[in-house]
């Protein structure tokens, strides 16, 4: 069965405020016709593989392409983010009607935790766990909750730099129990944390340049992964593991804070076993 990825065209979308330290000097700065074209062309290339389903974009919510950050899905639940910024929280009614018309189960978390959705909360490709970023904008007290609401066992993760704001701007785990990372991005605890899950020939740590270049922000759909940009040494070592990247310029979103994964948001997310990539 292909994958399903919610995208959002970004017909309204804009720097309109600074939440991340990637937008500051940006404010009405991303130009819209190439926004258009970068976007398509994610959209045209993932839809080669997998199915692109669409939320209707929305005026004077301009950060609603990012639809990673929706909430969390699992099966036919899902979780609806509670933005931590205002700015973001007029997105969540938007998500909440879409997935309810689709038939989902939304699930709401009590309105003072602040949870980012895939944004910062990714299911691990090979084993039963959740692994959730916490420190800039999904709260650490969520972890009982997503537990509970998904049965599921949840790995926390603390997140210490802050270009790197979202789990899935530093983290991605890839079919075949593999793990694409930036180990800067998190503390110590945290990377002794990944290293005790992931065995060292399965972590794939990515360098400086790649991370800024958004390397980990990336859509695995079987064995492709789609990213805007990475070096040939990374290119090298995903084609190792028999992964096929697929490069797109995205800088119009990175003024943003976002990339191709946050641009996309899984829609059939199993439960386990998950399919065994040889
Ligand atoms: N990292 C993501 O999953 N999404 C990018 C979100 C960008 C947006 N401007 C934000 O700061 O929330």
């Amino acid at each position: 069965m292909a994958d399903r990825f919610l995208m959002c065209a970004p017909h309204h979308f804009e720097v309109a405020y600074v939440i991340n330290p990637w937008m500051e000097g940006n404010i009405a700065r991303c130009r819209s016709d190439a926004a258009t074209t970068q976007w398509n062309a994610l959209a045209a290339m993932i839809g080669e593989v997998a199915h692109v389903e669409t939320i209707a974009p929305a005026a004077g919510v301009p950060d609603l392409v990012f639809t990673a950050n929706a909430g969390l899905v699992l099966g036919d639940r899902f979780v609806l983010s509670r933005f931590r910024h205002p700015e973001r929280q007029k997105e969540e009614p938007h998500f909440a009607r879409w997935f309810d018309e689709h038939g989902f189960k939304v699930l709401t978390l009590p309105p003072e935790m602040s949870f980012e959705g895939a944004g910062d909360a990714l299911l691990d490709r090979q084993r039963p766990l959740l692994w959730m970023g916490h420190g800039h904008r999904t709260h650490a007290s969520c972890e009982p909750l997503l537990e509970q609401f998904l049965d599921i066992e949840v790995e926390p993760l603390q997140l210490v730099n802050d270009r790197f704001y979202h789990l899935d701007t530093c983290f991605c785990p890839l079919e075949g129990g593999y793990l694409m990372y930036y180990p800067a991005a998190f503390d110590a605890a945290s990377q002794a944390r990944i290293a005790a899950h992931v065995p060292v020939a399965r972590r794939i740590a990515v360098a400086d340049e790649d991370a800024f270049d958004f390397a980990c922000n990336a859509v695995n759909s079987g064995r492709n992964v789609f990213l805007n940009r990475a070096s040939d040494a990374l290119v090298g070592e995903l084609q190792l593991r028999g992964f096929v990247v697929r490069q797109t310029g995205l800088s119009e979103f990175m003024k943003a804070g976002g990339s191709a994964k946050c641009l996309t948001l899984k829609l059939n997310e199993e439960r386990w076993p998950l399919r065994q990539v040889a």
